[in-house]
């Protein structure tokens, strides 16, 4: 299998206070192409740090991101990134602000660019408010916006930043299909924070369970359950066989980390 995203001896250390704060230490994983893998971990263990230096976002201090081989230096337009806080445009419509990143693409007709929007815009379920503005949408409406936005573009590789953490329950299962859907049908690497296991693991080929102070990952947790998946999969013994592995590697060593301080 290729490998689409490669963390190398990853490091990232911040100054604070005048010392060095290492966020994440020595990271090393390979996320391969077409591949989804969820990072969880305690509050602080460097998993936003980890998405942002394969976003080109935050430089490491140590070690390389390789995407395609080459080393990661600055953003780049095969690498969509979602965060929670959705960015919008207030002044542009939704169909507006989904068809933005196809305008900075060249070679993109408007027939296509409408063609593109329009296809992600039903996907996330706003066709009904393609032409309102974002200040007359729900939080959830908005973010749904931002991630057709991000589909839109095209990115073969995602990199999702609790993107469904302020969506209602109902919703975010909605939209965990819904980005499997996509992910299947236009086949991207999907590298996913989040804090909610079942989300992990329902989404995941792979969960990273990282560690805190200094940040680094405790345990890579497969998830054999083939896709497409389903409610059926949620409710199987074997989900719930692994998200309570997921789970037992997250907080026993948040308890452990409380000892230690
Ligand atoms: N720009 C920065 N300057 C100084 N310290 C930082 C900076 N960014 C992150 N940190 C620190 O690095 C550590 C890891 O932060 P990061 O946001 O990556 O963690 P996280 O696992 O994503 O946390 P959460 O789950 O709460 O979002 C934290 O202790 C944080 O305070």
């Amino acid at each position: 299998m290729t490998t689409k995203i490669s963390f190398q001896q990853t490091s990232c250390a911040f100054l604070v206070n005048g010392a060095d704060f290492l966020a994440v230490d020595r990271v090393d994983l390979d996320i391969a192409d077409r591949e989804v893998v969820t990072v969880v971990g305690p509050s602080g263990c460097g998993k936003s740090t980890l998405l942002n230096m394969a976003a080109g976002l935050v430089n490491p201090t140590g070690g390389q991101v390789y995407v395609d081989g080459v080393p990661v230096r600055e953003p780049g337009p095969e690498r969509g990134v979602i965060f929670q806080q959705y960015a919008l445009f207030p002044w542009l419509t939704v169909r507006s602000n989904v068809e933005f990143g196809l305008t900075l693409q060249r070679g993109v007709s408007r027939a296509e660019r409408r063609r593109r929007a329009q296809h992600f815009i039903d996907l996330v379920g706003l066709t009904d408010f393609a032409d309102a503005l974002p200040k007359t949408l729900s939080g959830g409406m908005r973010q749904r916006c931002a991630i057709a936005r991000a589909y839109a573009v095209n990115p073969s590789i995602l990199l999702m930043d609790e993107p469904f953490g302020a969506l209602d329950a109902l919703t975010r299962v909605q939209m965990q299909d819904q980005l499997l859907r996509a992910w299947s049908a236009e086949q991207r690497t999907i590298m996913f924070i989040t804090h909610d296991v079942d989300e992990a693991v329902y989404l995941a080929n792979r969960v990273v369970v990282m560690a805190a102070r200094p940040g680094r990952i405790k345990e890579i947790i497969p998830v054999e359950l083939p896709y497409p998946r389903t409610e059926a999969h949620r409710l199987s013994p074997e989900f719930t066989e692994i998200r309570n592995r997921v789970w037992h590697a997250v907080y026993h060593q948040a308890l452990e980390e409380d000892r230690a301080t």
